[in-house]
């Protein structure tokens, strides 16, 4: 049957006609500036005008290895083309463009951020000149192999062993257990014929802790597996089915010297350890990619709000006024009060994406001429921005998921796959629950310090025990910013408290902190949506001079939706600590169903600047011509089952059933 594709439907037209804003003005924010915008768009052209990058088949329909094969193949092609036309991985990467042509688990991306930034990261001169040139020229590939069988979390847990031999100058890796297996590496299977390895440095039989190797694993002309090498992929995941996430075993494996990454620690030839500036600077690949990850939630969030918001407004389902025309789905107030909060929170996260980096960048700076005092807050804020940014991306994803009905179950929705892509985010890169203990202990620490009257670095400094008073109205976006605080204030006090009540009444500190810990994680999760709610009112505010009032005023409401909806989440903690009474929460309430109905109006419009067009977005319900359902349906005649009216398996087991005596 053939389609004739119209512009736009009628609904997204009058969606679009109700538009109040410039689109291109919100989206040049969203990029960082209309240069940024511009270059996007420059290398968006550049990838669809290379077919070798799409899909003829679903990755659904092809099997394990011809997944892999066909993902690698994408990933190789866009590499390439990328090095042809002048842009490096990185443009591809922090434009997202790149990544959600890949998203199905691209087998470079390993090399391309954690290998590649801890060869930058962790490199004394020489290694960075041997090593970066060949890296970035993918003359060697390489993945970040930290994580065992036995040990994912725990990073002082590690068993892989790296023994120093001065004798011929060489560490001898080794798996001395079945629980010491490197197990989940991106691309350590079949693509990588490198490592950054993680393994506990013995020198002389005493142990110095995990620190980074680089390891080679493959013959660089066969790709065979290098003697005393053990390595295979893991099988198949939730999701991201055409990475080869790998395991890894050494057996007495024998690398040089100079291959242990030297810029922070050292080993000397006759077998001397020279400490690091801060026992935590190798961690620091993690910190970085933990930065990343912010904005890699935030446009997987995005991705799928296009996608719902869109799709709402062309659905039509039910009654709302008995016998008038269905209404669009977009019109019922519990299906905004779903999608709308998570725009919100898209926005926000962009924002404190762009304020967590700007924190990683100054820290960067100090590192580089020894100042170390940044890193613990750098540490707590990516740590906390990194978990609810992946918490609330996934939950968000579900939601638009839900809001989809039925059709958003179908994988040519593209849901599920962005969906089981970032639910990967929770556990990756530290798993939220033991990042938000992180946090906590910055905090526990602070306010310790805070009440011995010592000064606060600027992201806890509301936590002081006696605040300025505020002078902002309660309503207003500060005041209600600052009623959070007073909460989280409240939180961490009552936490330091009970800490302190079970250490009194005998228990050990570690034994009290673990009976405190639920209390913990949420004393980080609230402090951590507090930071978010500062900087989404601090870049609204300072945008308000530059921008024009018709994008200033949607930013306004957005950021004034996300702040109620957390004032109305955080309800009971509010009124415990007197930050807010009853009444004021009935107004809260009221105010933000009518926010709702206020930005619903603009929705499609708002989605519609994120500006990500459909080879991007890849989803038969979330295109730009609202023409879902003859996409569902051109789609549903793909599937390999409709290729013969009968299948094999009628044959074969159906009709012998109908046939039996049963
Ligand atoms: C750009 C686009 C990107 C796109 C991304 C998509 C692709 C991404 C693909 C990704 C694929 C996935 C790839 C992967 O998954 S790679 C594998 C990732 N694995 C992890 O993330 C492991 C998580 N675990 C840890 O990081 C550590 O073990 C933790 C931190 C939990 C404890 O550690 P440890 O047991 O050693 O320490 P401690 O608890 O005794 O605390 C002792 C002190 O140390 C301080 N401390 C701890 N850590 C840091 C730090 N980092 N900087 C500064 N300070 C730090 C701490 O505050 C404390 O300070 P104080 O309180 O004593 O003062
Ligand atoms: C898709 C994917 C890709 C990955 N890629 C890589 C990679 O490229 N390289 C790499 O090295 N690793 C990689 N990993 C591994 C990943 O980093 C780990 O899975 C992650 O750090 C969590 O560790 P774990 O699996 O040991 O979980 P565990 O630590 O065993 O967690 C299990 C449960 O125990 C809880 N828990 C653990 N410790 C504590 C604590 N101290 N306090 C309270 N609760 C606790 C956790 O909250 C969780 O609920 C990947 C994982 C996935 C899923």
């Amino acid at each position: 049957m053939s389609v004739v594709v119209p512009e736009c439907c009628d609904d997204l037209k009058r969606e679009r006609g109700r538009c109040l804003f410039n689109k291109e003005e919100l989206t040049n924010i969203l990029d960082g500036g209309p240069k940024l915008t511009e270059k996007r768009r420059r290398i968006e052209k550049m990838l669809i005008n290379t077919p070798e990058l799409f899909d003829d088949v679903s990755p659904d329909y092809l099997s394990h290895e011809d997944r892999y094969s066909n993902e690698l193949r994408k990933a190789t092609q866009l590499m390439t083309t990328l090095e042809k036309n002048g842009f490096t991985y990185n443009d591809a990467v922090t434009t997202g463009t790149g990544l959600w042509l890949l998203m199905d688990g691209n087998p470079l991306s390993l090399h391309i951020s954690m290998f590649l930034d801890t060869i930058k990261g962790q490199s004394n001169p020489q290694q960075l000149q041997e090593w970066l040139p060949l890296a970035e020229k993918f003359k060697i590939i390489g993945t970040y192999a930290q994580t065992e069988l036995g040990h994912g979390t725990f990073v002082r847990g590690l068993e892989t062993t790296a023994t120093y031999d001065s004798t011929t100058k060489e560490f001898v890796l080794h798996s001395p257990t079945i629980t010491a297996t490197k197990w989940w590496p991106g691309a350590l299977g079949k693509t990588s014929n490198h490592a950054v390895v993680m393994a506990q440095l013995y020198l002389g039989g005493k142990c110095y802790g995990p620190h980074i190797f680089m390891v080679q694993l493959r013959d660089l002309e066969t790709h065979r597996t290098l003697p005393g090498i053990v390595v295979g992929e893991i099988g198949p995941r939730l999701g991201m089915n055409s990475n080869d996430n790998g395991f890894l075993q050494f057996n007495h494996h024998r690398i040089p010297l100079t291959n242990m990454f030297m810029k922070h620690s050292q080993v000397t030839e006759d077998g001397k350890y020279v400490k690091p500036l801060h026992s935590k600077l190798s961690y620091g690949t993690m910190v970085q990619t933990r930065v990343g990850i912010v904005y890699h939630a935030s446009r997987e969030l995005s991705r799928a709000l296009i996608i719902a918001i869109r799709y709402s407004a062309v659905r039509h389902q039910s009654e709302m006024v008995p016998g008038d025309p269905e209404p669009q789905i977009l019109d019922y107030q519990t299906q905004q009060y779903k999608l709308l909060p998570h725009l919100a929170s898209f926005f926000a996260l962009r924002f404190s994406a762009r304020a967590l980096l700007e924190v990683f960048i100054g820290t960067s700076a100090g590192l580089g001429s020894g100042k170390m005092n940044m890193l613990p807050e750098l540490h707590a804020l990516s740590s906390g921005l990194k978990a609810v940014a992946t918490n609330d991306a996934v939950k968000g994803t579900d939601i638009c998921r839900l809001a989809c009905g039925g059709h958003g179950y179908l994988s040519s929705s593209n849901l599920p796959r962005i969906y089981t892509a970032i639910a990967a985010g929770i556990t990756y890169e530290g798993e939220n629950t033991v990042l938000f203990l992180q946090v906590a202990r910055y905090l526990i620490k602070s306010f310790r310090a805070s009440s011995q009257g010592q000064t606060l670095p600027f992201s806890v400094s509301y936590l002081r025990v006696q605040p300025p008073s505020s002078h902002a109205p309660l309503m207003s976006d500060r005041g209600l910013v600052d009623a959070l605080g007073a909460g989280v204030r409240w939180m961490v006090g009552e936490a330091e408290r009970r800490l302190q009540q079970l250490v009194d009444s005998g228990h050990s500190p570690h034994a009290a902190w673990n009976a405190c810990s639920v209390h913990l994680v949420q004393c980080a999760d609230a402090h951590t949506r507090y930071y978010i709610c500062e900087q989404f009112v601090d870049a609204v505010s300072k945008l308000g001079e530059t921008v024009s009032s018709g994008v200033h005023e949607v930013l306004r409401q957005l950021c004034r939706l996300y702040i109620l909806h957390r004032v109305i989440q955080t309800a009971g903690i509010l009124l415990r600590c007197g930050a807010v009474d009853g009444k004021a929460l009935t107004s809260i309430e009221e105010e933000e169903c009518h926010l709702l109905a206020t930005l619903r109006i603009q929705a499609v419009s708002i989605v519609d600047a994120i500006d990500i067009k459909d080879v991007f977005l890849k989803s038969t319900l979330g295109a730009w011509d609202g023409n879902v359902y003859q996409r569902i349906y051109e789609e549903a005649q793909k599937s390999p089952l409709n290729k013969s009216d009968v299948t094999q398996g009628y044959y074969q087991y159906l009709r012998p059933l109908m046939k039996a005596n049963l």
